[in-house]
């Protein structure tokens, strides 16, 4: 770290979905000792793009930067408001904190890509060809992308992979049992939310060193959910697989299905790619079973037998991936919570816990409240809730990528 370039200015971060735009910005410093700094200055999102966009941004300190309508610079898609966006970022940085790159999270970098990469217009075609297999994330990240380089082109932009913590699995987590030609031309398992996994590896590691070094699974539960076998902080297996599909059952996604559903579907409906694209990533899941919402606080809020079916549905399934993560590693030392469900709902993960009990698993009712650090009992595996943080590991990526 010793020959890294002296900067100060500003970091860019952004995860850019359907309607939808995440953006942090981080202070960067280099420090003394070589190696840079990087401190949240704000953050914020521009939501329901193309219908009722809404900007809303906090500072580091909590104060309020923004909470005001958009809808007047809405043109319906997420790349007609990001020059906006931009602008109005760039706005609310001092003058000396000029904007110096720009990281973002894309969520397929296939086998092409197992680590961070300069999104030069070459890459971004390479990573175009991917977007059919993460229709949901992939071309409004990109969109991301090339509308920033579009407005300010001299900007250096990495992007940083989803994909990219999981290309250490062997063979036997990465293959599926289907004709080896297919495997040969990229039907495999790939794994997703590997930014979280490395962010939660790296904490682990720096606060429970022990653990660390054991044989941990991380469940990452949100909107999009999945689970990882992190063995000495290396990830061996993973619940999400080829897409975003695969695994547990998500807002409105699935998770694992028979896939004689799908042919039954094309047979008996006649439903095409398309159709079979927008039940499986728009309709299915928690929205799906409760007929109700893809937002785990109104399933748990309603006493409507659906919705308790949609939430017992979801625990078990975590339960049952649990089980089957440990088998990949050998054993389970450890559990960890993480994203919205698993860093805000304790029932959720006192349901969870409850079937694991026959592994070793027990939380103590008030730890568990909390919603932090050590949730479990004295006699239990340790079951730990960790925050995530994407953003800062893409900081951090796009960091050493472009600055040394
Ligand atoms: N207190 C809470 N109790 C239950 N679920 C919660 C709570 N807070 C947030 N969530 C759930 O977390 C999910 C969103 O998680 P998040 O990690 O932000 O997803 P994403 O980044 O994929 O949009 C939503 O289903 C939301 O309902
Ligand atoms: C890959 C994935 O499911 O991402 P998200 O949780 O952001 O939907
Ligand atoms: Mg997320």
């Amino acid at each position: 770290m010793t020959n890294a370039c002296n900067i100060k200015g500003a970091l860019l971060v952004l995860n850019s979905g359907s309607s939808s735009v995440k953006f942090t910005v981080f202070q960067v410093d280099t420090v003394a000792a070589g190696g840079h700094q990087l401190a949240p200055f704000f953050a914020g999102q521009l939501d329901g793009i193309g219908t009722a966009a809404r900007l809303k941004a906090k500072a580091a300190d909590k104060g309020l930067l923004a909470d005001e309508p958009w809808g007047h610079l809405d043109k319906g898609t997420v790349p007609s408001v990001l020059p906006h966006l931009l602008s109005w970022i760039e706005n609310n940085l001092p003058t000396d904190l000029p904007l110096r790159a720009a990281g973002h999270r894309v969520v397929h970098g296939g086998s092409l890509f197992d680590k961070p990469v300069l999104a030069t217009a070459s890459v971004i075609a390479q990573l175009d060809g991917l977007s059919p297999l993460a229709p949901l994330h992939q071309p409004q990240n990109l969109a991301a992308i090339r509308a920033l380089a579009k407005s300010r082109p001299d900007l250096p932009q990495v992007a940083c992979f989803d994909t990219a913590f999981h290309q250490t699995q062997p063979a036997l987590s990465t293959t599926y049992a289907i004709p080896k030609r297919y495997t040969q031309e990229g039907v495999r398992r790939y794994g997703f939310h590997g930014l979280s996994y490395e962010y939660i590896a790296q904490y682990l590691a720096a606060n429970k060193p022990g653990l660390a070094k054991g044989r941990v699974v991380v469940a990452h539960l949100g909107s999009g959910a999945s689970l990882a076998a992190l063995k000495n902080g290396v990830s061996l297996d993973t619940s999400m697989g080829f897409s975003a599909l695969d695994g547990v059952p998500m807002g409105t996604r699935p998770g694992a299905i028979d896939p004689g559903i799908i042919i039954h579907l094309m047979r008996r409906y006649s439903l095409d790619a398309d159709e079979l694209e927008r039940l499986l990533y728009h309709e299915s899941g928690l929205l799906g079973v409760s007929g109700l919402s893809n937002d785990m606080r109104a399933i748990e809020a309603s006493q409507e037998p659906d919705a308790q079916l949609a939430h017992d549905l979801f625990c078990s399934r975590v339960a049952k991936a649990v089980a089957s993560l440990a088998v990949s590693m050998g054993g389970i030392d450890g559990l960890v919570f993480t994203a919205g469900i698993g860093e805000h709902s304790a029932l959720i993960r006192e349901k969870i816990c409850r079937y694991l009990a026959w592994l070793g698993f027990a939380l103590d009712p008030l730890s568990n409240e909390a919603n932090d650090g050590l949730i479990s009992t004295d006699g239990s595996l340790p079951v730990h809730v960790v925050p995530t943080d994407e953003e800062y590991m893409i900081a951090s990526h796009t960091i050493k990528l472009q600055f040394g």
